[in-house]
């Protein structure tokens, strides 16, 4: 049982053969639901165009029919002096002018299929482009930090502009030459329809081996998407600037190429097995569609030297042979390369169709406003993690008081933050605001109550002043607040010595950006966080872990003066700036370990009191 469970959970799936058959088409039915959706005129135009060229073919061959037919009765005539050379000519340049015209239409086909193709891509792309990014704005962070559903999400933004259109494509293209054929078929079938059984039969093997090889290479892909992944990790890390400055200095580049190395040749071993088995059989079974299809030719030609058919009627059917083979191959490279469009599509739409199950509460006001902040029991568990990151948190914070939280990497200060900002919810116990559950509160209400930097903020490559409006998206272009904010901040005196001021670009990956050192992006999140006015909560994750002494110190004095009436929870690692919190919390492997204010918890002479003293004895 466990061997099987886990031989299911390596290997690719088996399935019937008629699935494996039917599943490059999987998507397709989704992929035109898809560009209908975005433009109905078009998607129209399409088939139209589909139609027209897929059948015009069999309609060029069926005129050059009657070309050569009248030809040869006006040789005859002319011949035996039956009639005016001129009024001989007439009937048959007539032909000649109809295939002029029914090519002509061909290439207005094949133009009109080619602009709109080209038209849907820009739309769609946009569109599978918006529907992703929409999406990622209700998904919970936890959605965000599971490997697999990232692995998703950045696969489908990948590929958005071009992956539902080639399905499109290729699905309308199958359908053209399918059309093509089965119009040759009506022609051959005058013939002979045993000829026309011997066609299809010899054609059918190399349908299914193609359509059979596709969808095992599209259960290959799926199943290898995790070393795919790491590929695509280690050419983040080889080549963003963001990481190239260690990997330079630690000479990790010829480590981690070698690792890109080997994924590759892992996976190509398996590419190179598949692909030749895939041409190999190919080639096999083409061959006796080729056979049937010069086979039935041979047939023709007898018949026509015997006199069964006329010379335009050889003439034609040369010609639907010939178009015949061009239109299958085109349609067995359309089928090859629907698998990696599936594959695409497939990824997509379990992205599109992930469930946010995330209740939110339509609270404005709490229970008891005034209350402030009460964890009862909290414990929490991140999804995967064997043990609990918070157990049996209980604490109170009421406005106008401090909250600092102490303790080492890892103890769980952090989490804290996250589930008092409900980026998660708890596994026990419940958090309330205002004497009501987080869970009840309307979640924009609550969000826009918290100000809070986290350790690792974001350094927007956007303008300085934007990079502070972000803090109050009403105000994200309001200069007055930017100058505000920056000013508690203590962000306004280096500001001012930037080329363009507030309006300065940041960060490298624009044209004229500047870079900041870490205290100064510190001072920037810092005034960020100041932009939320209306926030009664303000929450501090070592946010001056990179400032200089003399600004960490201002950054405090001006921080209490502040958050004056407001519930402030701070979190650092230097005890001078904790020492003056109402109300200390020591954290250890998620639990409580100490709490109380400043002289109390050094008269007790706990963990609190030895690293505070450890610390002072570091400084003296
Ligand atoms: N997203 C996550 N998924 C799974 N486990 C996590 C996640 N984030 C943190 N953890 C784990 O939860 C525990 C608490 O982490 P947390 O970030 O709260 O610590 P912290 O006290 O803030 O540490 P530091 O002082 O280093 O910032 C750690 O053991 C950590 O490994």
């Amino acid at each position: 049982m466990t061997s099987r469970h886990a031989h299911a959970e390596t290997a690719p799936p088996r399935e019937g053969r008629l699935a494996a058959f039917l599943g490059v088409f999987r998507y397709s039915h989704r992929a035109l639901g898809l560009v209908w959706q975005t433009s109905r005129g078009l998607t129209l135009g399409l088939a139209l165009c589909t139609l027209v060229a897929g059948v015009l073919p069999a309609v060029a061959a069926w005129v050059g029919q009657l070309i050569v037919d009248a030809v040869v009765a006006a040789m005859a005539q002319h011949r035996d002096g039956g009639a005016p050379l001129a009024d001989l000519l007439g009937p048959v340049l007539r032909y000649v002018a109809m295939e002029a015209g029914v090519v002509a239409l061909i290439a207005l086909a094949q133009r009109g299929l080619a602009a709109q193709q080209s038209l849907l891509r820009a739309l769609l792309g946009q569109k599978v482009n918006v529907m992703i990014l929409e999406k990622a704005g209700t998904l919970s962070l936890s959605q965000f930090e599971d490997s697999e559903f990232y692995d998703k999400l950045t696969r489908a933004r990948r590929e958005a502009s071009t992956r539902p259109l080639g399905l499109v494509n290729k699905t309308f293209g199958l359908a053209q030459n399918g059309i093509s054929l089965v119009s040759f078929g009506v022609l051959l079938v005058q013939f002979s329809p045993w000829a026309l059984g011997v066609l299809v039969l010899g054609a059918l093997p190399v349908f299914v081996s193609e359509a059979r090889f596709s969808g095992d290479a599209f259960r290959l892909f799926r199943w290898r998407s995790p070393q795919t992944r790491m590929q695509m990790y280690l050419e983040t890390v080889l080549a963003r600037e963001d990481s190239i400055k260690e990997v330079k200095l630690f000479g990790l580049e010829p480590l981690l190429l070698d690792r890109y190395r080997r994924i590759f040749d892992s996976l190509y071993a398996e590419d190179r097995r598949l692909t030749i088995r895939r041409e190999t059989w190919g080639f096999l079974l083409g061959l006796l569609g080729t056979l049937a299809f010069y086979g039935a030719y041979g047939w023709v030609v007898v018949d026509t030297v015997a006199g069964r058919l006329t010379l335009g009627e050889m003439t034609m059917y040369l010609m639907v042979f010939k178009q015949g083979q061009a239109a299958l191959s085109a349609s067995l490279t359309a089928i090859s390369g629907m698998y990696e469009d599936n594959l695409y599509l497939s990824n997509l739409y379990e992205y599109l169709e992930q469930p946010v199950a995330r209740e939110t509460g339509r609270r404005t006001r709490g229970a008891r406003p005034g209350d402030g902040i009460r964890f009862e029991g909290v414990s929490f568990t991140y999804p995967g993690a064997e043990a609990p990151a918070l157990s049996g948190i209980d604490l109170h914070l009421t406005p106008g008081h401090s909250l600092a939280l102490v303790g080492v990497n890892g103890s769980g200060k952090t989490t804290l933050i996250k589930l008092l900002t409900r980026l998660y919810d708890p596994g026990e116990g419940r958090i309330l605001l205002d004497g009501s559950d987080l869970r009840e509160w309307d979640l924009a209400t609550l969000r826009r109550r918290i100000g809070v930097i986290f350790q690792d903020f974001v350094r927007y490559q956007l303008k300085v002043g934007e990079n502070l409006g972000a803090g109050d998206v009403a105000a994200f272009g309001d200069e007055a607040r930017w100058q505000e904010a920056a000013r508690r901040g203590l962000a306004e005196e280096f500001i001012a010595t930037m080329p363009a001021g507030y309006h300065t670009q940041l960060g490298r990956w624009f044209k004229g950006g500047q870079e900041l050192s870490g205290g100064q992006w510190q001072k920037i999140a810092l005034a960020r966080a100041y932009m939320r006015e209306d926030a009664d909560i303000l929450v501090l994750d070592e946010p001056t872990a990179a400032m200089d002494a003399a600004a960490e110190a201002a950054v405090y004095a001006d921080f209490r003066a502040h958050a004056r009436d407001k519930m402030t929870v701070l979190i650092s690692h230097r005890f001078s700036t904790v020492r003056a919190a109402d109300q200390i919390l020591v954290i250890d492997g998620g639990r409580i370990l100490e709490r109380g204010d400043h002289p109390s918890l050094m008269a007790e002479g706990g963990r609190y009191a030895r690293l505070f003293r450890l610390q002072a004895q570091g400084y003296a």
